[in-house]
């Protein structure tokens, strides 16, 4: 059965399709929405491989025109020159405003192919097809697209929403481990800002018994988005909230330079800092961080904080969009499943 989950945003709706064995439609879902002649599909060196030759061999069997973009896997794609090499070879294959553009794969390939549609001719449509559980739970709804600048992460984007997400949660069997703890990170992330029953359902599984409950993960964490981004698609308020763990998390990726971190790792590490300095500040309640640190164990994601340079930390922070200048919008949790927004000093942060 087809779960749909819509999303309202200030212009329009997008559905989000949940389905075991969708790839077997998606070609179908594809053609409903292409108002033009032809298909850019993006995707990345694994999941290409996997699932994009299938994808192409069925829209050709409903005559439609596809070409297939790869860019390397992993978060060094994300970059200005792939967003200029994705570009160029889209103009060269003579890609209109009525074509249709394909984000085939996780989070890195989501957030890269949005960014470049909507800026290419000032805006193609675009459908999301999340092949990593992070992708499926969180990237590819919401409409953030962006690209890294050497200076920080995701500090090139916009806010611009897919036609459609499509969802089959059978893609996940053949994510490596890792991938899998990574996408767990920012579901623990919902169950700690949005949903303590939730947080408790998570502490009943690890990471090899999870894979059966992948259809209630996608679902709660989409619903929880959904709802979210509804009432403030923008980021002005409540949905820095989405952004807990973040702040650090993105400090750790950056200052390792991609290479050390994960984005769910560094988030899960993130997230751990600010629920012990909460409690440090009298803001979180005691014993929050370890609930949190065990839940995070049973998932295989490190614990520990890695070291770096305070100044190094106090430059990346200063980039954070949350930044107010010397305070910067934290999120910080009462309890789990309690979240709120606490502008903070950055020195206080670090140095605490
Ligand atoms: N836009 C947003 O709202 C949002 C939300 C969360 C994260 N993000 C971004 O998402 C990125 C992380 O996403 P990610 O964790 O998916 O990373 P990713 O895209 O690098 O995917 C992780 C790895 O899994 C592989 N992979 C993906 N699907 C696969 C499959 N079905 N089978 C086998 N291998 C597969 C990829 O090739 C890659 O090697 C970060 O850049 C992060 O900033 C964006
Ligand atoms: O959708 C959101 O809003 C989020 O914050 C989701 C995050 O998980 C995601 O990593 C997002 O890309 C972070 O955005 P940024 O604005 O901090 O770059
Ligand atoms: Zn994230």
């Amino acid at each position: 059965m087809t779960k749909i989950i819509n999303v309202k945003t200030s212009k329009d709706s997008y559905p989000i399709y949940i389905e075991h064995g969708l790839k077997t439609n998606w070609a179908s879902y594809i053609k409903q929405l292409l108002r033009g002649e032809k298909v850019a599909i993006i995707t990345d060196s694994n999941v290409g491989p996997l699932y994009a030759n299938e994808l192409k061999a069925s829209l050709e069997n409903l005559n439609i025109k596809s070409c297939i973009f790869t860019i390397s896997a992993g978060e060094k794609s994300k970059s200005i020159s792939n967003y200029e090499n994705l570009a160029t070879q889209l103009i060269e294959y003579n890609i209109t405003r009525s074509d249709l553009i394909i984000a085939l794969g996780g989070g890195v390939v989501g957030d890269l192919t949005g960014f470049v549609a909507s800026t290419l001719l000032r805006g193609i449509d675009f459908i999301q097809i999340p092949t990593s559980l992070l992708a499926q739970i969180d990237s590819s709804v919401g409409g953030k697209v962006a690209v890294n600048l050497p200076i920080g992460k995701n500090l090139l984007g916009s806010f611009y929403h897919p036609k459609a997400v499509l969802i089959d949660p059978e893609v996940l069997q053949t994510l490596d481990k890792r991938v899998l703890s990574d996408g767990m990170a920012e579901v623990i992330k919902y169950s700690c800002i949005k949903n303590e029953s939730f947080f408790k359902f998570l502490e009943e599984y690890d990471l090899d018994s999870i894979s059966g409950q992948f259809d209630k993960l996608i679902s709660t964490c989409c619903q929880i988005k959904a709802d979210i981004v509804e009432r403030d698609e923008k980021e002005n308020d409540e949905r820095m909230l989405l952004n807990f763990g973040h702040t650090f998390g993105h400090v750790i990726e950056s200052n390792f330079n991609y290479e050390v971190y994960t984005h769910g790792e560094a988030v899960g590490l993130g997230m751990l800092y600010i629920a012990s300095l909460g409690e440090r500040l009298g803001l979180t309640k005691l014993g929050t961080s370890d609930k949190i640190k065990t839940l995070m164990l049973k998932y295989n994601l490190p614990i520990d904080y890695p070291k770096m340079d305070i100044e190094a930390v106090k430059a990346i922070i200063s980039h954070d969009k949350k930044s107010l200048g010397e305070k910067i919008n934290t999120i910080f949790i009462r309890k789990i499943g309690d979240s709120f927004i606490y502008p903070e000093d950055i020195d206080a942060l670090i140095e605490k």
